[in-house]
């Protein structure tokens, strides 16, 4: 069973997106042998938990029916399960949630925090597991419209606090709820950099905050001119290892990552540096 108390270190959860379109590896792990080799390859270069997807949230995406989710994660999930990884899957469907905790899933991932399938709250508080409960607008279709804030991380601090508490009187147990600002879901790269300036004030809800910046289009923008295309999301490991760093400092209890390794070593710069206790 997965601890949900903040260790001194982030685990590392990592990435992998059994799809055809997501925009940060569309379409490489597509085939189930092809996933589930990647997810062995994540787990040697020191991967906690890994993230199994089979819907890409980029936006505009087409949604997969429920049958098509259902073909792509199972395969993944039960024999990476088998193998004894702790697996999380990331779904907004609780169809597909029930199906992958009865294969071996230990924790639901939901971008829509319970909010895009009235079942999911149930099932989640049914199968006992942890849950995570990520800051979302809508549907990537347009959830870009919805990136306005007064000030955005009270704004998504009160959204989340707003969130636990419905879940809670759904019947989820308070210690199994993790939270996520969710990082470009509904968020400008502006919106990106003020959350993570200002990550102590997610810390301060008192949940295990999951994050997930790996990859994104903000990053991809660094040393970019402006007007000019951002960086491919394959170029954006190294930036995404910094701000794996800097969730460590904070007190993340996870870090959800594409890339292994370089966030891995970036953590391990992370604990020499920790003052010694
Ligand atoms: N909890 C959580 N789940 C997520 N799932 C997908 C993506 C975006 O798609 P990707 O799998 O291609 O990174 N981002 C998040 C995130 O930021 N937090």
């Amino acid at each position: 069973m997965i601890s949900l108390e903040a260790g001194p270190r982030p685990l590392v959860m990592g990435v992998v997106n059994v799809t055809p379109d997501s925009f940060s590896d569309g379409g490489e792990w597509f085939e189930p042998e092809a996933a589930i080799a990647h997810g062995r390859a994540l787990l040697a270069a020191g991967a906690d938990v890994l993230d199994i997807g089979g819907e890409s949230t980029r936006p505009g995406a087409e949604r997969p029916s429920v049958e098509e989710e259902l073909r792509r994660v199972l395969p993944v999930v039960r024999e990476l399960a088998a193998d004894g990884a702790v697996v999380s899957i990331d779904t907004m469907r609780a169809a597909v949630a029930a199906a992958a905790v009865e294969a071996g899933a230990a924790i639901v991932n939901d971008v829509s925090g319970g909010l895009a399938d009235g079942e999911m709250a149930g099932l989640v508080a049914a199968a006992g597991t942890p849950f995570v409960v990520m800051h979302w607008r809508g549907h990537s279709a347009d959830m870009q419209s919805r990136a306005v804030y007064d000030d955005v991380v009270a704004d998504v601090c009160a959204d989340l606090a707003d969130r636990v508490e419905v879940l809670q009187g759904q019947g989820i147990r308070r210690q199994n709820l993790i939270v996520d600002p969710g990082f470009g879901f509904a968020k400008t790269a502006e919106h990106n950099w003020t959350l993570l300036r200002r990550l102590d004030e997610v810390i301060a809800l008192g949940l295990p905050v999951l994050v997930g910046t790996s990859r994104k289009t903000f990053l991809g923008r660094l040393g970019v001119p402006e007007g000019s295309e951002p960086r491919p999301p394959s170029e954006r490991d190294l930036s995404t290892a910094v701000t794996s760093f800097h969730a460590a400092r904070h007190g993340a209890w996870a870090v959800r990552v594409h890339d292994v390794a370089s966030t891995v070593g970036a953590l391990d710069v992370a604990d020499a540096l920790r003052e010694s206790p």
